[in-house]
């Protein structure tokens, strides 16, 4: 592998990016519209299906050519390769010289995955096996609080990726909770997320689950403590902590350290990155909150589209044309925002969920060897549900300068309660992305005034205000159902994009170092908020916050 490494070629040097940069300068003057008058067969070319997926991606600004030139500066980058290094356990986490294998979590084929030589397929089932016995004792009330009471609700400690993506999916998949437990999640260092949760919940029957990879993360470890101190504090008996908290993480001793027992230890290794850790251990709130078989239905959703990923020829392979195609939007047509707008509110943290994803991975300014890019990289993801958003900020998304990505997400099914709402929403999603590649021209809009009866001249003043450019790109993403496999399969769908359009940049989107030095400075500034010493070394802005600060707490 690390002669692939080395040879990652100079990106914007490279022939295939040359055409795709002389291709741009064309297809910029080219309407979507256009395109799909000049080929019937469209929406068929430019849309695929896998096992519960269903992907449109004809109303984007691109040809058969363009993707033609994609995948060629894919095949370039070495794409091939290093889909094998990443299913081969190969440490392609340069930096920290390690493999990112999560696709070993959700491997449902009972086949041996390697990590540099050794099969982790035995690991990963033994800590499978451990969660199911533990979920299957707490749902028939076998494991019980230190006073004997079933336990009613569990919170989740931790951050980022320990925190973010069982938080989603549990949101997610709330129809498919089996049980009464209540869920809760705490991750904000701020003390007031730890008290409005510890408000709602009764010690002697609250479990706590303290998720995190390092069990170090100063978030998630000072929550730790002021949590088990409160319990201790109500339960008047330390003791009792063995019986009421969880671990999930790779540093067991830290663990032990901390109060938690062996038998409720449960271990993630080196080779699951934080944001690809949901099949892991990390996502036992998950499985308590909706049992062990629709944890496993979501596993199968995850391996199902790793298959197709190692597998499918590039064309009809729906990671490589989703991060082939944010490539083409963030390099060559100038779109540096990404919006991700599902309309399903189960779905309201998945935009959430997507930007560490996306932006922890991809957000890097130096390739692999540490050379500095001169290129963008990572583009800049937000979202919201759909229908909410259309009451915000679709104005940017159709009429401000900016070109941005859109991916709508749909279930066929919806609202079980509620059809004819979702019907609506339906109706709302596709005809977004309707308006957003149509547009509206200023002849549309004045006959449309001249109908309803407008004034002329107030016609002529209100046009430039109702014209809609259009030629704005999307995809829409639908599936059945929100249940458990699909959920996988969105996940792995996004991991494996992340990592396409990694290889294509070059960069290792396995590390976050980026995210190292804020928190050095906040260990350095904490005793000049304290008041403990003065903070003359910082910059003067730094300087006059604190300044302000002590002003008024003094
Ligand atoms: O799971 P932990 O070790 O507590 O880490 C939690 C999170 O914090 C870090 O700062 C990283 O930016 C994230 O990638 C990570 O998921």
């Amino acid at each position: 592998m690390a002669d692939s490494q080395a040879s990652h070629p100079s990106l914007t040097g490279l022939p295939e990016w040359q055409t795709l940069c002389a291709h741009a300068g064309l297809i910029r003057n080219e309407r979507i519209r256009d395109l799909f008058q000049a080929d019937p067969q469209r929406d068929q070319r430019l849309s695929m299906e896998t096992d519960r997926l269903f992907l449109d991606y004809s109303k984007n600004l691109i040809t058969g050519d363009t993707l033609e030139h994609l995948t060629g500066l894919a095949a370039r980058c070495g794409l091939g390769e290093w889909i094998e290094h990443l299913f081969t356990g190969e440490p392609v986490n340069s930096t920290e010289n390690r493999a990112a294998m999560h696709m070993a979590l959700r491997n449902r084929g009972n086949g041996a995955m390697y990590v540099g030589g050794r099969d982790v397929m035995p690991d990963v089932d033994r800590e499978l096996t451990r969660m199911r016995l533990f979920v299957n004792r707490l749902h028939r009330g076998e494991y019980r609080g230190c006073t004997g009471r079933v336990i009613t609700d569990v919170v989740n400690v931790g951050v980022g990726g320990s925190d973010l993506g069982a938080v989603m999916a549990t949101e997610a998949l709330a129809p498919y909770r089996t049980n009464a437990i209540r869920m809760h999640f705490v991750s904000s260092i701020d003390g007031v997320h730890v008290t409005d949760v510890l408000e709602r919940v009764n010690p002697k029957t609250t479990l706590f689950i303290i998720s995190s990879k390092s069990f170090t993360t100063l978030d998630t470890m000072t929550n730790a403590r002021t949590a088990r101190d409160w319990f201790v504090r109500q339960v008047a008996d330390t003791d009792a902590i063995g019986q009421h908290f969880l671990g999930v993480s790779s540093n067991d001793a830290a663990m032990a350290e901390y109060g938690i027992r062996e038998e409720n230890r449960f271990r993630i290794w080196d080779w699951v990155g934080g944001r690809y850790s949901l099949p892991s251990a990390v996502g036992l709130p998950l499985a308590i909150a909706v049992g062990m078989k629709n944890f496993e239905a979501m596993l199968d959703g995850f391996h199902a589209m790793d298959q197709h990923f190692r597998t499918a020829p590039w064309r009809h392979n729906m990671p490589v044309l989703m991060g082939l195609l944010g490539v083409w939007y963030t390099n060559f047509l100038g779109a540096p925002g990404h919006v991700v707008l599902p309309y399903d509110h189960r779905l309201h943290r998945f935009p959430a969920y997507l930007q560490q994803l996306e932006m922890e991975s991809n957000g890097k300014c130096v390739t692999r060897d540490g050379t500095p890019v001169d290129y963008d990289t990572g583009a800049i993801v937000w979202g919201e549900v759909g229908p909410n958003a259309q009451h915000s900020f679709y104005q940017l998304l159709h009429q401000g300068t900016r070109p941005v990505m859109a991916d709508f997400l749909a279930p066929v099914h919806g609202s079980a309660e509620y059809p004819e709402h979702h019907d609506l929403a339906l109706a709302n999603c596709f005809a977004q992305t309707r308006a957003l590649m149509e547009g509206q021209t200023a002849d549309q809009a004045r006959r449309e005034m001249e109908a309803a009866g407008v004034p002329p001249e107030r016609i002529e003043q209100a046009i430039p205000h109702k014209v809609h450019p259009g030629n704005k790109p999307s995809n829409t993403i639908l599936f059945d159902r929100l249940d458990p496999g699909t959920l996988g399969e969105l996940v792995a769908l996004y991991e494996h994009k992340v990592f396409v359009q990694s290889v294509i940049w070059g960069i290792n989107p396995f590390d976050q170092w980026g995210v190292e030095l804020g928190k050095k400075l906040a260990r350095e500034l904490l005793p000049a908020i304290t008041g403990e010493r003065d903070a003359d070394d910082a910059d003067p802005s730094t300087r006059g916050l604190l300044a302000y600060l002590h002003r008024h707490r003094s």
